[in-house]
């Protein structure tokens, strides 16, 4: 029986997982100031990890968060990199980056996403948001992965999704909603996190033997910047109410108080948030149950989990169509 609630936070978990959290070389994605991944690494830090990599779109961003991490655990090691999960080129260029480190990486937390955009196609003519959310992540993780089972050591993957793979599977005959003609931005977020689920599923099938363990996450409603562009709409909607010069000052000001929202509304704090991140990525007692997903530091029973996020042909579907749009083939 867990001890873990949703309002279990993440020093509690971190506290508990101390011992598999000590000497651990992590990498994270997303990691830009009041975000959950910078929250992971900062709170991780304190808890003795030899070396932190911070991975996101805009390396200052990293940057910051790398001085907030000397702050908490002065003594681990990072690395900051440039990443833009938008561009497959990028990513590779991410990934020899992150090799030329020379670090052993033993977890990767692929963490950054973007939520409910507006349609936009990337640089490779994919869909933003599965390519951002997911495609660049397997590419990036598939990438790492050969250095890493070199070592035979025990892996962990972590795959933020969302309960917002409730909105839909993925669309194997139109990943790109026919152009942007049907375009619903939900209904692409849906898809994004049940691929991210089904490719967890994969890499626990495929790569359990090896001693890889892989799981994906809900970490709750935290109040981050992942709702802006849904934010700004809907400010934009009110027309007249509010000028749409001051949205990005109210948006401000209600992260300001997101306390008072926290408590008020029920919103996790984000300690709460990325109490699951530290859970999936360092508890033993999960890897008998490889490639399930976790919500509130439990696994998820089975029942409860969309069909669509947890089936062993479509995740092997999956797999074979990703390797076509990245046009690399990944066996390990
Ligand atoms: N906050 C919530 O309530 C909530 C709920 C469910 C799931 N999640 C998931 O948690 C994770 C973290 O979200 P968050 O709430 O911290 O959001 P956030 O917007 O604060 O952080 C997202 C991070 O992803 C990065 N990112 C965006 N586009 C990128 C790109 N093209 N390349 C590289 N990095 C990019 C951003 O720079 C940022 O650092 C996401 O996977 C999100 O889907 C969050």
């Amino acid at each position: 029986m867990s001890p873990y609630s949703y309002e279990t936070t993440a020093e509690e978990v971190a506290n508990d997982l101390k011992p598999q959290i000590a000497g651990k070389t992590i990498l994270v994605t997303g990691v830009s100031p009041k975000g959950l991944g910078a929250a992971f690494a900062e709170i991780i830090a304190q808890y003795g990890p030899e070396c932190i990599i911070l991975a996101t779109r805009d390396l200052s961003k990293a940057e910051e968060t790398a001085l907030a991490i000397k702050a908490t655990g002065p003594s681990v090691r990072t690395h900051s990199v440039e990443l833009d999960l938008a561009s497959l080129d990028q990513v590779r260029k991410a990934a020899t980056k992150i090799q030329s480190f020379g670090e052993k990486i033993d977890v990767i937390v692929n963490n950054a996403a973007i939520m409910a955009s507006p349609y936009f196609k990337t640089v490779d003519g994919i869909e933003g948001q599965f390519a951002v959310n997911y495609l660049g992540h397997f590419l990036l993780t598939n990438l790492l992965l050969p250095d890493m089972l070199a070592r035979n050591v025990p892996i962990r993957i972590v795959n933020v999704s969302s309960n917002g793979c409730r909105y839909g599977p993925v669309r194997f005959g139109d990943l790109d909603f026919s152009d942007g003609k049907h375009y619903n931005r939900w209904i692409s977020y849906g898809q994004s996190k049940s691929a991210s689920m089904l490719y967890t599923k994969a890499l626990a099938e495929k790569l359990g033997q090896r001693n890889v363990h892989a799981f994906s996450l809900h970490p709750g409603v935290i109040m981050t910047n992942l709702g802006r562009s849904v934010a700004m709409e809907e400010f934009a909607e009110l027309g007249e109410k509010i000028p749409q010069s001051n949205i990005e000052r109210e948006l401000d000001k209600v992260q300001g108080h997101a306390h008072y929202w926290n408590q008020s509304f029920g919103f996790k704090s984000p300690s709460q948030g990325v109490a699951t991140h530290v859970f999936a990525a360092f508890s033993p007692e999960i890897e008998k149950s490889n490639g399930a997903y976790l919500t509130n530091c439990k696994v998820k029973d089975v029942k409860h989990v969309y069909c669509w996020t947890r089936d062993s042909v479509d995740a092997e579907r999956l797999w074979e169509l990703s390797e076509k749009l990245v046009g690399q083939e990944f066996t390990f």
